[in-house]
């Protein structure tokens, strides 16, 4: 190299940001099926009579291969070692793959009370086609984490990463607010279906931006070379630095406040705060939306104030405040549910804008797509549990609740009731009192006690942060 700085792709702000917009648009498109389900969850149960058991073991199906196969360690790995174009396209051909299986689970006609290991076919269909999209997203999001931090780094890096959660988030709102529509209008297989389609356009996305890396990494050829080959012993790196367990665990324990929070909330609102079943993903859908704004603007106030590590606080304090309001037995008015939502989308905005640039801090360039994988496994074994658990103990603290409706579905069946008008007869039943609803109360204090602990390893980290010198409380913008 010259005397004279070698200008690259990445040093045009327009290159930046159309690579940015490329992948974020597959992420966008990523969330939107992740949440295609949520605010269907009253209308799954009253139409295939699915216990809060059942919905747990789908919507907490996330963790299953990604935990217990190590599936998020092998893309960090697959990462680290192949690069970002090939785990973008095999990602993105995954995701496709278990979108089409979860099509599957909907559109196929099980017969009444078949199973598989014990388990209802189409919850178990559905389940692991739930699972395989997992593994696709998951690794489509820390290579897309690595290729903001490829292309951003000592640039406007919170700036962008916010950019991306933001666009994520619009995806969320789009499955939330309307996914329960084109169920209505035409079924819920049809839902998981736009879904799917809409996948293999992110699939496209995730190619153009491979040609955009290839001119770049022609035009970074030296310092690649530069650069160490990863290690299995990296890994070492990682797990022995305090400060990423923190990060870590924080991780957990928020995003279990929230991801499942996507799930269980139209439950919520149709049992507590009363409102129809057909427009229960709104209130929640408010959520997303809020964090579009705030989320790169709290990025941008990052990049170029600091205070990292107290933003984090604030989202974690935020968070407490708004599942207690949720938890309360008393508290049951719409307007209530707004203000939290949105309390709870300052909160979502908050922490991710903080928490995902501050990785670059504690981790060296080099293993950071084995850090962001090892992150990102943490928190879905906080994402598989939560779930879950959250089903066990609704169905334990309602009892003879499933049972009252799955007979009521039987009856409906064999009456010759079409499929479509079973849920909205089943409803009219919860409404006149003869199928109680559904008490959501303990269910949610464990999202209040999630919430504490986070604050909690949001204070052990900024004091990590102080013996340390990460830096997470100074600006991201390199002067
Ligand atoms: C669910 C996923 N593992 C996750 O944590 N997503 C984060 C974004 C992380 C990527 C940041 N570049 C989210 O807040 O949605």
């Amino acid at each position: 190299m010259t005397d004279a700085i070698k200008k690259t792709l990445r040093d045009s702000a327009g290159a930046r940001w159309f690579v940015l917009i490329l992948v974020s648009v597959t992420m966008l498109i990523a969330y939107t099926f992740m949440e295609v389900l949520s605010p269907l969850q009253t209308l799954i149960q009253s139409t295939y009579g699915w216990s809060g058991t059942d919905w747990g073991l789908v919507t907490g199906a996330q963790g299953y291969l990604n935990v217990f196969a190590f599936m998020l360690i092998f893309s960090g790995i697959v990462l680290d070692k192949m690069g970002i174009k090939f785990t973008a396209i095999g990602s993105g051909l995954v995701m496709i793959f278990g979108a089409i299986v979860k099509y599957y689970a909907f559109a196929h006609n099980f017969e009444i009370g078949s199973t598989i290991i014990g388990i209802d076919s189409r919850v178990f269909v559905s389940a692991t086609g739930f699972a395989i999209f997992c593994v696709g997203a998951e690794g489509a999001g820390i290579t897309v984490s690595r290729i903001i931090v490829k292309w951003f780094k000592g640039r406007e890096m919170a700036l962008a990463m916010g950019t991306e959660m933001a666009l994520a988030r619009l995806g969320s709102f789009l499955a939330l607010f309307g996914s329960p529509r084109i169920a209505d209008a035409f079924s819920i297989p049809t839902a998981v279906l736009v879904g799917t389609i809409a996948l293999c356009i992110g699939l496209i996305l995730f190619i153009v931006y491979c040609l955009m890396d290839v001119r770049l990494d022609k035009q970074i050829e030296d310092e690649a070379e530069e650069e160490e080959p990863f290690k299995i012993s990296d890994l070492g790196v990682i797990i022995k630095s305090k400060g990423f367990w923190y990060i870590a665990i924080l991780c957990l324990l928020f995003y279990s406040a929230v991801f499942p929070f996507y799930k269980f909330s139209s439950g919520l609102m149709v049992n507590k705060f009363g409102i129809d079943p057909s427009t229960a993903g709104d209130i929640p859908s408010i959520l997303p939306f809020g964090t579009i704004l705030l989320t790169p603007l709290f990025g941008f106030i990052y990049d170029k104030y600091g205070k990292g590590a107290s933003i984090m606080i604030l989202g974690a304090v935020l968070l407490v405040i708004v599942h207690t309001i949720f938890y309360i037995p008393a508290l049951t008015a719409t307007w209530v549910a707004i203000f939290a939502v949105v309390l709870l989308g300052i909160a979502f905005s908050l922490v991710p804008s903080a928490m995902w640039p501050s990785v670059p801090k504690i981790i060296p360039d080099k293993q950071l797509g084995s850090a962001y994988a090892l992150i990102f496994y943490v928190q879905n074994i906080g994402l598989m549990l939560v779930p879950i658990l959250l089903g066990v103990v609704l169905d334990k603290t309602n009892p003879g609740v499933n049972e009252k409706t799955e007979s009521a579905i039987l009856n409906f069946r064999a009456e010759g009731i079409p499929a479509n008008e079973i849920s909205a007869k089943v409803q009219a039943l919860r409404e006149a009192g003869d199928i109680p609803m559904f008490d959501y109360s303990s269910t949610w204090l464990i999202f209040v006690g999630l919430t504490i602990l986070a604050t909690v390893f949001g204070f052990l980290l900024k004091a990590e942060d102080r013996k340390k010198g990460y830096g997470l409380e100074l600006p991201n913008i390199e002067k």
